[in-house]
């Protein structure tokens, strides 16, 4: 809080401001540099020469200058960006802020990591300075972001660059009290905001008026404009007005004509400051690509963990499912390293508080594109793991930019199915740099068996690995580019196993027949081991050193993997014994030939005896035994009391563990709904947004898992079947018994 100040300190204060901004007006006019020219292409300013005013009408250039202390900018932010830690200016920042302190629409182009936040923060500030922005004046600048965790480090950024600047400041993202913030919106003059939320305020909010706005920004610009936001960005540039500056930012830009058309832009300087670089990811990113069949990449994505114990690792996958369902299985097996998961399904605090403490300790976080773009993690992310194929390169771009941010290095490895391996053709095309690998897999650590034993164990990861295995299928269905994406190369059966399902979903939109049940070439890169003690033991050697080049060696050592396990129960690789299918169903062969009666018999006096001697014996005795007929009325007798025994099992045992699974889904489905919210956001990029969550809430109820809306029909089937089995199995035994 500033303190209150006299009014004659307040008419000072004002007067300095006046004269500073009559200043910096005439200095940016005198130096503005050309429209369409690009300032980087100027000679460096000399570090020394003169800055601001030189003589009455005579000002330093500023144009193709490299620190930030050389532009016309007013005090207060030049503090606040010396304070913040900036010096030197970075390409896009020298490139774009001549152009943007001009008033001009930007379109800005440059590499992930590369400093584009503050080429429009600072601008931002210095536009509403100089129109002695107040706040009773109400919303003069609005930065767009895609996601509510982007938003948030943006806020974080203007808060530390503005702090000298009086303006008032609000973030407005879903999961955040709307009814708090309607209070407060109206006193707001810069705005960062998901689109969502904006137009919420926009539709509902009274007095809400963003009709003198003087900036727009829109971050990740190609995101914002793409068609999921489409209906949100229409409607809230219908109620901005059209005179204003603009300013588009983005690693991957958008030039596509209709999407400027929507904005209004006038004549937007177009700043691409690394088109002519060799390539279009930053230099110090080294990045692979591996070929991984789709049953084996969570071994592959569990081996490379475990040979990288010491790193920050960011993974990511298609879907909060597989998310879910990934984070929930490893957590179990303690792979000796903290893991962490986020997706747009969780409570905002949640999400914001894993990021927190990602950024706080090596971990391993699994995540959704929902932190792909924009975010940029203070102590640098070691490994961006891609598990799931991107939609497009723009978003392998935006991914593997989670790293090598600045001037840091970082690495990058992809895995590709054999299907995929037009992607890596694509990302070629387009100036990217990968190194394509094949993964040595002979020490390759196999868990498709310890996920069985795990699902047998917590059967609320059952559904999970079901809802998992549905919506990566589901995905890549759905995916528009089938020279990538082909679901009919899938080795559906095999993927199913590898996530330790008994069996293979239904998927009702698919034509079974079509898909090749065994995909050739892709089950080849770890021989199929059905798991025994064996492979168990493999999870605690040593990690793999050879598998991964650079792998950091950590000895396992699974009584520490205990606290860093998030607290929560966890069963340890090696107490795991297999219970249900390991890989393949086998046959149990009965073999008739293997010798019998090995059970050693005694006389009186303590001699052993041939096996069946007593028998024998007896039958000597007793002549009644001799009877032939009597002997196999006796065995059919035993027989059927055995099938009787044996059916009564069976049922109890069914209706046991029927009874366990409701229980459980009941319990499961509980917790899952407290941890879902009822979302009224924008910007859940998981794919499958909110239709998608009313749904996956019947899925829970079900146990048939059906793709469309069978499953209360199944759930009711269910209830009544229980009744009805054992009213069934009564009658059974009555029937056998008679
Ligand atoms: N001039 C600068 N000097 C030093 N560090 C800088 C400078 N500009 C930005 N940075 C730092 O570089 C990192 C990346 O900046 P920023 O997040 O703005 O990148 P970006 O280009 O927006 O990335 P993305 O495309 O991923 O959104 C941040 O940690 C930021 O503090």
């Amino acid at each position: 809080m500033k303190k209150p100040k006299s009014k004659q300190l307040k008419l000072q204060t004002r007067t300095s401001e006046v004269q500073e901004i009559e200043l910096l007006e005439k200095w940016i006019e005198f130096g503005k540099p050309e429209s369409g020219s690009n300032p980087l292409s100027l000679p460096p300013l000399p570090a020394k020469s003169p800055v601001g005013r030189i003589d009455e009408d005579t000002y330093s250039q500023y144009a193709g200058c490299t620190k930030f202390q050389q532009l016309p900018l007013s005090k207060n932010t030049k503090d606040g960006v010396r304070q913040s830690g900036f010096k030197n200016m970075t390409n896009i920042q020298r490139a774009s802020l001549p152009h943007a302190l001009c008033g001009r629409d930007i379109l800005g182009a440059a590499k992930t990591g590369s400093g584009k936040t503050l080429a429009f923060i600072i601008p931002v500030l210095e536009k509403l300075y100089k129109a002695r922005w107040g706040l009773e004046d109400g919303v003069g600048s609005i930065i767009l972001s895609p996601t509510r965790e982007l938003a948030n480090q943006l806020f974080g950024v203007l808060k530390s660059v503005g702090k000298h600047h009086g303006f008032s400041a609000g973030l407005l993202i879903g999961g955040n009290e709307y009814d708090e913030e309607k209070d407060r919106v109206n006193r707001m003059n810069i705005l960062i905001c998901t689109p969502g939320r904006l137009l919420k305020h926009m539709d509902t909010t009274p007095n809400f008026d963003c009709s003198e706005l003087q900036v727009l920004v829109l971050d990740e610009a190609d995101r914002i404009l793409d068609a999921g936001f489409k209906k949100e960005v229409n409607a809230i540039i219908s109620q901005l007005p059209k005179y204003r500056q603009t300013m588009l930012f983005s690693a991957t830009q958008t030039k596509s004509v209709k999407d400027l058309a929507r904005l209004s832009l006038k004549d937007p300087e177009y700043i691409a400051v690394d088109e002519e670089a060799i390539s279009a990811t930053p230099s110090r990113l080294q990045q692979k690509v591996m070929l991984v069949p789709l049953d084996q990449k969570l071994d592959m994505l569990w081996s490379f963990i475990k040979a990288h114990l010491n790193s920050r690792i960011l993974v990511f996958l298609s879907s909060c499912k597989q998310v879910r369902f990934v984070y929930e299985a490893f957590k179990k097996l303690r792979p000796g390293i903290p893991l962490k998961c986020l997706h747009g399904r969780m409570k905002q605090i949640k999400r914001t508080f894993i990021l927190q403490q990602f950024v706080e300790q090596r971990s391993v976080l699994f995540s959704t594109d929902v932190s792909s773009r924009g975010l940029d993690f203070n102590k640098g992310v070691d490994w961006v793991v891609q598990v799931d194929c991107p939609d497009d390169v723009a978003s392998y771009i935006h991914r593997v930019g989670r790293t090598a941010r600045y001037d840091s290095a970082g690495r990058s490895v992809l895995f590709l199915l054999p299907s995929e391996m037009k992607m890596l053709e694509r990302l070629q095309e387009k100036k990217i740099p990968v190194q394509f690998d094949k993964a040595n897999t002979k020490r390759l650590q196999s868990v498709s068996g310890l996920l069985a034993a795990l699902l047998a164990k917590y059967t609320d990861l059952q559904p999970l690995a079901q809802r998992a295995f549905k919506t990566y299928v589901k995905s890549i269905y759905k995916q528009k580019d089938k020279e990538v994406f082909d679901v009919t190369k899938l080795p559906i059966d095999d993927f199913s196993a590898s996530l330790g399902l008994p069996m293979t979903p239904q998927l009702r939109y698919l034509d079974r027949k079509n898909i090749d049940k065994k995909v050739s070439g892709e089950s080849n890169l770890v021989p199929e081991v059905p798991v025994k003690k064996d492979s168990i033991k493999l999870l605690r050697e040593k990690p793999t050193n050879d598998l991964f080049e650079e792998s950091e060696e950590e000895e396992l050592d699974l009584l520490k993997s205990k606290e860093v396990a998030d607290g929560e129960e966890g069963i340890a690789a090696d107490h795991l014994l297999p219970t249900t299918r390991v890989l393949k169903k086998k046959k149990l062969k009965i073999n008739v030939h293997r010798p019998v009666g090995t059970r050693v018999v005694f006389d009186e006096e303590g001699n052993t005896l041939p096996p069946l001697a007593t028998l024998a014996d007896l039958s000597a005795t007793d002549s009644a035994l001799l009877d032939k007929d009597k002997v196999m009325k006796r065995y059919a007798e035993m027989r059927e009391d055995m099938k009787t025994r044996d059916q009564e099992d069976k049922l109890l045992d069914r209706q046991r563990r029927k009874e366990k699974r409701i229980k459980e889904k009941n319990k499961y489905k509980r917790a899952r709904d407290e941890e879902e919210e009822d979302d009224d956001d924008d910007e859940d990029d998981d794919g499958f947004s909110n239709k998608d969550t009313k749904k996956s809430k019947v899925y829970f109820n079900s146990d048939s898992e059906d793709e469309d809306g069978r499953s209360k029909v199944a759930l009711k089937t269910d209830a009544i079947s229980l009744a009805e089995q054992e009213e069934l199995a009564l009658k059974l035994l009555s029937s056998m018994n008679s």
